[in-house]
């Protein structure tokens, strides 16, 4: 695996409160990065860097080689709130990306639209607003909406925490195939341990005090099965570590 991300000493503070000092990071091309933390850690804050919203105090930070400067064109950003607007239907919400460049004819259009509604299972309700679609239904067209554009980098926050536990884990596996149809990384920020060890090939603890632990997640499971006894060693793992760090600041 190629490194795609790089932070190098990078220190940010916001209000005179230092979130991270001095953090260093590289994370591989097409790999899926869980973050996990106690509340108030930096968590979101990782992911703004990383988009481009916002900018270090001090530090280098590359994608593919290049200083974050701005944000890319080639990151996606999946919001808490999903920021689906009532008044566009699914279609027009993940066609949204596309309209914005002038090459693309209304054909090709809404060609790459339907396929993509198709394959996370919401074709039929390509015509809904978002007052007619269930919770899972709009976390499928969020969804949707940040891969039109193919991105490279997929920055998701909380992406299933407001689904029940059934539609979370059919959304996780939805994800799961679709990032392996694509050379892309993912990062995503979760309060559950399950999430974290079901999808992500390594685990990103910020601990307290900006420290930044990596644990190498799939290679040390069996199966991605939540059922086997590896994964729950795993989370209980993850849990031991979370304590650990609180334990320390
Ligand atoms: N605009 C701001 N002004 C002042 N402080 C801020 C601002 N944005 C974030 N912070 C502070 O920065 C710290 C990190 O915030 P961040 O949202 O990244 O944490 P988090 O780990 O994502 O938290 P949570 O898990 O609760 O969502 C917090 O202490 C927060 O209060």
């Amino acid at each position: 695996m190629k490194p795609f991300i790089t932070l190098d000493n990078v220190t940010y503070q916001v209000g005179g409160h230092v979130i991270f000092d001095q953090l260093n990071m590289t994370l591989d091309e097409g790999k899926i990065y869980a973050v996990i933390g106690p509340s108030g850690v930096g968590k979101t804050t990782l992911l703004h860097l990383l988009a481009g919203f916002i900018k270090p105090a001090k530090g280098h930070m590359t994608i593919a080689g290049d200083e974050i400067r701005d944000v890319r064109e080639k990151t996606s950003f999946l919001f808490q709130d999903l920021g689906l607007f009532p008044w566009q239907t699914a279609a027009e919400a993940v066609a949204m990306p596309l309209k914005m460049s002038k090459d693309r004819s209304k054909t090709d259009t809404d060609e790459t639209v339907d396929h993509l509604l198709s394959s996370l299972n919401i074709l039929n309700c390509k015509n809904y607003y978002p007052h007619q679609l269930s919770g899972g239904q709009k976390q499928r067209v969020a969804l949707a909406r940040t891969l039109i554009t193919q991105p490279d980098l997929l920055l998701m926050d909380e992406p299933t925490s407001a689904l029940d536990a059934m539609t979370k884990e059919t959304i996780q596996q939805l994800f799961l195939d679709l990032q392996s149809e694509r050379l892309m990384t993912s990062i995503f920020v979760t309060h559950d341990i399950e999430e974290a060890v079901f999808l992500g090939d390594d685990i990103i603890i910020l601990h307290p005090q900006g420290h930044c632990q990596f644990l190498m997640n799939k290679e040390k499971q069996e199966s991605l099965s939540r059922e086997t006894k590896a994964f729950y060693d795993q989370c209980f793992y993850v849990r031991e570590q979370l304590k650990l760090g609180a334990s320390k600041a």
